[in-house]
């Protein structure tokens, strides 16, 4: 049956990731009368498809990893510890499982209207929802949130069509462990793919177009990068531009050709070239909102779309692709939704690549500082220098941080180490409150924690005091 009447809402969401689900549920426990509709993923791609799982996956990488090296630890296990596929599943299963359980729970809890269905736009401010059930309805939001997010882009490679591929959502499955894995694309997903498979054990090889792996770090970083996972067994191909794609035969080889004419040959192919918005099937026209050429909801940095009382917020508005973000967008819609003036503007998204051991990020790197004309000076250590890192045996790594060199503020961080994510955080805060490197430095620091080797990456700028 289809309701021609629409049902009237405070605030209607439409996909409900980060952002959406967030500020549903909790304009929902303020009274308002919030709709959300999601397609199928209850708590949004993260959770389901994307940050939870590979990092659940991630984890018991690092657990084999551990295992291996337990000797120079001292311990002594029985046998050569691997990967049990079922267990693998089960595991990241459980913790995805869990967490969509806890947002069901969550949802109604809230009191907001949660419907499982694909939203199309019919009208200002109104979308038509086809719903899991079979039913038809028409929800107005006095205000409207889009928070679709993206999915996988496929590269025009001739072949790719007519060839099973692995994304990083069908990988998910885990249905085998391929003996050779070839992956396309040498970016966040590209890498953190291959140094979890290199480390079950797949023999990967890693394609990248650019010159590098990660083309938006510092030079030196990403060779260091390519030598942490060349030695985990991956095998890095870069300014390798693929030309086609192609099958064996049904359950045969995947036969990858690139540009000089050589032929990688894998069990699998995970293609990991980028995501794209998920806005064409929206019918955004409907409501007046544009997109950019790159399909991307177009935002002003108070995420309003060109639409009166639509905002846009998450993957979908073009901003960065990180789950963090989408979660500052919701504090921003909030606050703008609840009579306050907050925008995007100069916020700072630090991120982490779960590599091991994995890359965090804030701020500018050196070639970023160099090409903005920045007077700055690098402080630089290896992570070997780290007492922590001493007691662990895992001293792979270098820590940069870039600082004005009239200020003596902090304009950014390259963490690649042990548990940088954890570290990252402290750097952030010095750049958010301004604060000199120097106080950062002179901080006595935990020992001996990751944290301590902030003392030893500032302490390599000298030891004057900072001159206001
Ligand atoms: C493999 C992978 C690993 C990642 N790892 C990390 C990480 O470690 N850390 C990190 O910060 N970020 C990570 N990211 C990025 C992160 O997942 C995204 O930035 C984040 O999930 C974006 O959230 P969002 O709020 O934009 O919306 P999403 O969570 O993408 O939600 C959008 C929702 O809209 C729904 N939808 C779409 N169209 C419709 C429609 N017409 N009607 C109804 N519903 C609709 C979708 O089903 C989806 O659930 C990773 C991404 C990938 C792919
Ligand atoms: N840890 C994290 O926070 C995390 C993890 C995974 C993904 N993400 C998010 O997901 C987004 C998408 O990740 P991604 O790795 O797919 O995209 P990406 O843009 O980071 O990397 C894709 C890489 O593939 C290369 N490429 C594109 N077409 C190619 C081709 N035909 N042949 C060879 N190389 C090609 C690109 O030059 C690029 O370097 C990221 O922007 C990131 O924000 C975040």
């Amino acid at each position: 049956m289809v309701r021609r009447d629409p049902d009237e809402v405070d605030l209607l969401v439409v996909g409900g990731g980060k952002a959406g689900k967030s500020l549903a549920m909790d304009r929902a426990a303020a009274g308002w009368s919030v709709a959300m509709v999601e397609r199928d993923k209850i708590g949004g791609t993260c959770i389901n498809v994307a940050c939870i799982p590979t990092k659940s996956l991630v984890g018991s990488a690092r657990t084999l990893t551990d295992a291996r090296h337990a000797d120079l630890m001292g311990i002594e296990l029985g046998g050569e510890p691997r990967v049990v596929l079922a267990a693998l599943r089960r595991h990241k299963e459980s913790v995805v499982g869990g967490m969509v359980q806890a947002h069901r729970q969550l949802f109604a809890d809230s009191g907001m209207d949660f419907i499982l269905g694909t939203a199309r736009f019919v009208g200002p401010r109104t979308v038509e929802v086809a719903a899991e059930d079979g039913s038809t309805r028409r929800i107005r939001g006095r205000d409207v949130v889009i928070n679709t997010g993206t999915t996988p882009a496929l590269p025009p490679l001739p072949g790719i069509e007519d060839t099973e591929i692995w994304t990083s959502e069908s990988i998910l499955r885990l249905e085998r462990l391929p003996e050779r894995l070839l992956i396309l694309g040498g970016g966040y997903i590209g890498c953190e793919f291959a140094s979890m498979f290199a480390l079950f054990g797949s023999r990967v090889t890693l394609v990248q177009g650019p010159d590098q792996l990660l083309p938006q770090e510092d030079p030196d970083i990403a060779a260091e990068i390519t030598e942490i996972l060349t030695r985990q067994g991956v095998e890095v191909r870069t300014a390798a531009r693929a030309t086609s794609v192609r099958r064996e035969s049904d359950h045969g080889s995947v036969l990858l050709t690139l540009v000089d004419g050589s032929v990688l040959d894998g069990d699998e192919l995970l293609v990991a070239t980028g995501r794209v918005p998920v806005t064409t099937e929206l019918e955004l026209d409907a409501t007046g909102v544009t997109v950019t050429d790159r399909g991307f909801v177009s935002v002003d940095d108070h995420l309003r779309t060109t639409a009166e009382h639509v905002w846009a917020a998450g993957d979908v508005a073009g901003g960065p692709q990180f789950t963090h973000a989408s979660w500052n967008d919701f504090r921003i819609l909030r606050a703008n939704l609840t009579g306050q003036d907050v925008s995007t503007e100069g916020r700072l998204i630090p991120y982490t690549v779960f590599i091991t051991p994995e890359l965090a990020r804030v701020g500018l790197t050196e070639t970023q500082a160099r090409a903005a004309g920045r007077n700055f000076r690098v402080a630089k250590i290896g992570v070997a220098a780290i007492p922590r890192a001493k007691t662990l045996h895992d001293k792979t790594g270098t820590w940069k941080a870039v600082v004005d060199a009239d200020t003596d503020e902090i304009l950014g961080a390259s963490l690649l180490g042990h548990d940088a994510g954890e570290v990252i955080g402290t750097v952030q805060l010095a750049m958010i409150g301004r604060l000199p490197y120097q106080t950062i430095r002179d901080a006595a620091l935990s020992h001996p924690t990751m944290s301590e080797g902030l003392n030893l990456l500032f302490d390599t700028l000298g030891s004057e005091p900072h001159r206001p």
